[in-house]
C-alpha cells in the first residue's frame, strides 16, 4: 500500500477559531517533511489530525486512499511522537519498549536497543523519574523503532541537549535511508535541521503559504548586496523581503525567480547575489508586513 496524504479543502474549527483553513496538501510517499510555521499557525492541528487524534470539521483527509479518520489499518502505519506529560507515569523505560514492540506491527526491538544505548537510557528507570530530555528521547526512540509508513515529530526533541539532537538527526537520515519511509518534523529549530529536509511545508495563519522541495524554494530566495543605487535598480521588478542599509551600501532579500538574464544583469551592475537561508526566508515570509504580499 502507498501511504499518500491527501488533504483537500480541509478546515479544522475550535469554536471560533479557524486553526486550519481551505488546507490543500498531497504528502507522497517515502520523503521527509520539514513542517514549519509561527506559534500558533496550525502545525500541531494538522499533526493531530494526520493521527487521528480529531477529525476535520471539513474537507476531506485521505491516508493511502482511505479516510484517515478512525481507520485501524491506517493508524497502525502511523506514529505521532510529541512531548509527553509523564508526570504519572511509573511505567519503566523497558517496559514502555514493551508496550511499543506489542501493539506496534514494524516495530524493531533490536534498533530500539540500539537507541537506547545511543541515548543513554536506563531500562530500569521510571519514565516520570527520567530528566525531560531522556523523556524526550524515549519518545523519539520508540517513534523511529516504530517504523511506521508516517512518522511524524511534532516538537519532540524540545527537552534535548543539542549532542542528543544531533544523534537523533543522524539517525532519522540514516534509519531513513536504510527504510524509507514518510517522516514530518515539525520544527522551530529550523537552521539546525533544514538540512533534513526534503520538501518544506510553511504554515501562516492556518493556510499553506509554501509547499515545495527544498532546493527549489531556496533557489528563489536571494540576497543581493551593492551600492544602494544598483541594489534598488535590480530589485525593482522583485518582492523585497528585508532590507539592511549601511551607509552607500545596501542588502535586500528578495524572493521570486533569479532567471539568467537576471544574475547577468547583477554582474553587469555590479551588485553581488548570495544565498539566504530556509530560516530567514521563513522569518520574512512569514512577518507581518510580508505575509500578505506573496502569493505563490
Ligand atoms: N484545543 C484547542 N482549543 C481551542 N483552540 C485551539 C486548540 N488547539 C489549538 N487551538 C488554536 O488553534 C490555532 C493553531 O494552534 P496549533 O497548536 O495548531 O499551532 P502550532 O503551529 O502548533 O503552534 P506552536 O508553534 O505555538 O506550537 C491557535 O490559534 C490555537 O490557539
Amino acid at each position: 500500500m502507498k501511504f499518500d496524504i491527501e488533504m483537500n479543502q480541509v478546515t479544522m474549527k475550535y469554536g471560533d477559531v479557524e486553526a486550519l483553513k481551505n488546507i490543500n496538501v498531497h504528502l507522497q510517499p517515502g520523503k521527509i517533511y520539514g513542517l514549519i510555521g509561527r506559534n500558533g499557525a496550525g502545525k500541531s492541528t494538522l499533526l493531530s489530525l494526520l493521527a487521528s487524534f480529531a477529525e476535520p470539521s471539513q474537507g476531506d483527509l485521505t491516508i493511502g486512499g482511505e479516510n484517515a479518520f478512525e481507520n485501524a489499518a491506517i493508524m497502525s502505519q502511523v506514529t505521532l511522537v510529541y512531548e509527553t506529560d509523564y508526570s504519572e507515569e511509573t511505567e519503566k523505560v523497558k517496559g514502555m519498549l514493551e508496550a511499543a514492540e506489542r501493539y506496534r506491527p514494524n516495530f524493531d526491538r533490536e534498533y530500539a536497543d540500539e537507541l537506547v544505548k545511543l541515548f543513554n537510557l536506563p531500562l530500569d528507570r521510571q519514565v516520570k523519574k527520567l530528566s525531560s530530555g531522556m523523556q524526550s528521547a524515549l519518545n523519539v526512540t520508540i517513534g523511529l523503532a516504530n517504523r511506521s509508513s508516517i512518522t511524524i515529530f511534532d516538537e519532540a526533541y524540545l527537552g534535548m541537549d543539542a549532542p542528543t539532537r544531533e544523534i537523533f538527526y543522524k539517525e532519522v537520515l540514516e534509519d531513513h535511508t536504510k527504510h524509507p519511509r514518510t517522516i514530518i518534523l515539525s520544527t522551530h529549530l529550523v537552521s539546525e535541521m533544514d538540512y533534513l529536509f526534503e520538501e518544506v511545508v510553511i504554515l501562516n495563519q492556518g493556510e499553506v503559504l509554501i509547499h515545495e522541495p527544498i532546493d527549489e524554494l531556496m533557489e528563489r530566495g536571494a540576497s543581493v548586496t551593492g551600492a544602494a543605487q544598483q541594489v534598488n535598480t535590480f530589485a525593482r521588478d522583485m518582492d523585497v523581503l528585508s532590507t539592511q542599509q549601511l551607509g552607500g551600501t545596501k542588502s535586500v532579500m528578495v524572493y521570486g525567480e533569479l532567471t539568467d538574464e537576471k544574475r547577468k544583469e547583477a554582474e553587469r551592475i555590479g551588485v553581488e547575489v548570495g544565498p539566504v537561508s530556509l530560516q530567514d526566508l521563513f522569518i520574512h515570509l512569514t512577518s507581518e508586513e510580508n505575509q500578505n504580499e506573496i502569493t505563490k
